[in-house]
């Protein structure tokens, strides 16, 4: 931002916190606009009482009589100080109600907004990155806004001072702007320095920051003792912060040969202001006592301009930050999911992929080219396929979070209407759908929220929780912890505990389940499970399609998927192979059964287990290399 730019940003960005301010508590923000006017009247009041002091103590007469005829003015001057006081104290009451509702409502506007944003815009790293250096400004709503009644004090103040001094003498005042000048250049100089390092560094500080965290996350405890991975993590970390280091020096240089600078030409300002009153005084243009105030208002007024100098200049800095926050928020705004849509058909049975590519943004070539399939309800789909095949994606793009670089995706009715993904209302859609993703989110929360989240604004039922967390086999590890359903499941907490990884992966099938949402899209639900729970929770899956849900069920566990009703096996983004088991298995040298006979061969079975899970031969243990 040129200068400018920037004179020209901060009404519109102070305005933009006033109105937010007003919008939260318009009572607040009255209450404090009338106290800085207040304070400002209060201030000319006072000077002009100094000058009328002044005038009767220069006249001529005896010492006691001046003094008598001073008292009035003397009078006004206390009861201004006492009200000045007074106006100051309820600023700062309304100021502290104030603030924390500001920053509350401009951070929860740029949350909310940047919730509502396409999966895949946030892929975009010129998005990602606007939309992460808008975290950083949050703050400054809040910061702005005593900043703004801060610098409106001290300029209401200025401007009284200036009105008195004009009307004493018109040349007092470009007096006081020729010293003013000078710091305000400083202060924005100085901003613009500060807020660009600040810009500059920001991927530096956060890296920093991720380096100090894992030495403290419980998670990474293991390898940072055992690996020695501390010791790494800890040199790395000095190493950038030296790098920190050498850029605080190099502001701080700077800073002081601006303020350098600033002091000199400021300097030079007042002399030569003092040099014109002096001038004024000893032609007779001036009365001593008008300059006598004008001195006293000139002192007042260059400490008043230390602190707007100070005031602008994290102003500047804040509003910059704060213009970052507001352009995360429009342009969050502009990849929006749309709010509206088509209705979908009353009762969806099917969704059906239509020749569908989708490519990352950024990504050289193509995820998933020109699949096509249906997923219906009252069956299992099964998805299988190898590493980055696609399998993941596709489940993105059926749960409407990515839309189709290219084909279409039809959510269908019963008597065969349908509404395109693009379309289509997406609440809608999400509505729909439960998922339950491999690295699905371990909320820092209590037991039964990790369970109930996953029901957006539906109140809480704790029957249901309760039968959720039963048909997911977690109900009788939560109910027997110490704070039960209350417990949090996260060590480090008070009522916090620890779960293992299978514990937290039956929780988060808990949640699936709770949504209950006739669109169910699992991915690899049981990889952390013992061999008994993952045959319960198959199970579990096979149950809810036999209730008319739709359950996709994406696997390397080829076992489970045999008795899938449809199987797709995804090979470098396209189908390779659909069909059920059987019909999978009899195509020779096909993809599917290549992968479920070298996993049978694990086993020692070449057929696939009439339970789900195979088990293993007597006498054919894993062979020895895989048992390292
Ligand atoms: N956010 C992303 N940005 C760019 N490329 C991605 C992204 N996510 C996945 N990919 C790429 O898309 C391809 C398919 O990934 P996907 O996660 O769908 O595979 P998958 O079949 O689910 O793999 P896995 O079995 O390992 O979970 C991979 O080549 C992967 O590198």
């Amino acid at each position: 931002m040129g200068f400018g730019q920037m004179a020209a940003a901060l009404p519109r960005m102070a305005g933009m916190v006033l109105r937010t301010g007003w919008e939260a508590d318009p009572r607040a923000l009255t209450g404090v606009v009338l106290a800085q006017i207040g304070q400002g009247v209060t201030a000319a009041w006072g000077l002009v009482a100094v000058n009328g002091i002044l005038t009767r103590l220069f006249a001529d007469g005896p010492t006691a009589d001046k003094l008598r005829e001073a008292l009035p003015s003397l009078t006004v001057l206390a009861a201004v100080s006492v009200a000045a006081a007074v106006l100051a104290a309820w600023s700062t009451a309304l100021s502290g109600r104030l603030e924390p509702q500001v920053e509350r409502a401009i951070s929860a506007r740029y949350h909310e907004a940047v919730t509502r944003v396409e999966v895949a815009a946030t892929e975009r790293p010129e998005v990602q990155r606007i939309l992460e250096a808008g975290k950083f400004g949050t703050d400054s709503a809040r910061h702005m806004l005593r900043l703004s009644v801060g610098v409106g004090n001290v300029l209401i103040g200025m401007v009284a001072a200036a009105v008195v001094l004009a009307t004493l003498h018109w040349t007092l005042l470009p007096m006081l702007l020729t010293i003013a000048l000078p710091k305000g250049w400083g202060a924005v100089r100085s901003a613009r320095r500060e807020y660009s390092s600040r810009l500059h560094w920001v991927d530096h500080r956060r890296a920093v920051a991720s380096l100090l965290a894992y030495l403290t996350r419980p998670h990474a405890a293991g390898e940072i003792r055992a690996h020695g991975a501390g010791t790494k993590l800890l040199r790395g970390y000095e190493e950038m912060s030296r790098q920190m280091e050498g850029e605080q020096r190099r502001l701080a240089r700077a800073q002081a040969h601006t303020d350098l600078v600033a002091g000199a030409f400021s300097g030079i300002a007042s002399l030569g202001c003092y040099g014109m009153l002096w001038w004024l005084l000893t032609t007779g243009g001036l009365p001593l006592a008008v300059g006598g105030t004008a001195v006293i208002a000139i002192r007042t007024s260059t400490a008043r301009l230390t602190s707007l100098v100070q005031q602008v200049n994290r102003l500047y800095e804040e509003m910059l930050f704060l213009t970052d926050t507001k352009n995360a928020t429009d342009v969050a705004a502009r990849h929006a999911i749309p709010r509206t849509g088509r209705d979908l058909p009353a009762l969806v049975r099917s969704v059906v992929v239509e020749d569908v590519s989708f490519t990352y943004p950024g990504a050289a070539s193509p995820s998933l080219k020109g699949v096509s399939l249906r997923v219906r309800r009252g069956e299992v789909t099964a998805l299988v396929g190898a590493n980055g095949s696609g399998k993941t994606t596709l489940t993105k793009v059926l749960a409407g979070l990515l839309l189709p670089t290219e084909g279409q995706v039809w959510w269908q009715g019963a008597g065969g209407e349908r509404v395109e993904l693009r379309e289509a209302d997406r609440a809608q859609v999400f509505g729909c759908v439960g998922l339950l993703s491999q690295d699905f989110p371990q909320w820092e929360m209590t037991a039964a929220t990790n369970v109930a989240i996953g029901a957006g604004e539906r109140p809480r039922d704790m029957e249901r929780v309760k039968a959720a967390a039963e048909a997911a086999d977690v109900r009788t590890l939560v109910e027997g912890l110490p704070h039960a359903w209350d417990s949090i499941v996260f060590k480090g907490y008070e009522r916090g505990v620890q779960l293992s990884g299978g514990q937290w992966q039956k929780l988060g099938n808990a949640r699936s389940r709770y949504r209950d949402a006739p669109f169910f899209l699992v991915d690899e639900p049981t990889s952390a499970l013992d061999p008994r729970a993952e045959i319960e929770a198959f199970d579990g899956l096979w149950a809810l399609a036999a209730e008319d849900h739709a359950v996709v069920l994406v696997t390397h566990r080829l076992a489970a998927t045999a008795k899938a009703d449809r199987i797709y096996v995804i090979d470098g983004g396209t189908i390779a192979e659909e069909g059920d088991h059987d019909q999978l298995m009899a195509r020779t040298g096909g993809l599917y059964r290549e992968m479920f006979e070298a996993q049978a061969a694990q086993y020692g079975l070449t057929a696939p287990p009439a339970d789900g899970i195979p088990s293993p031969r007597r006498g054919a243990g894993p062979r020895r290399e895989e048992s390292r």
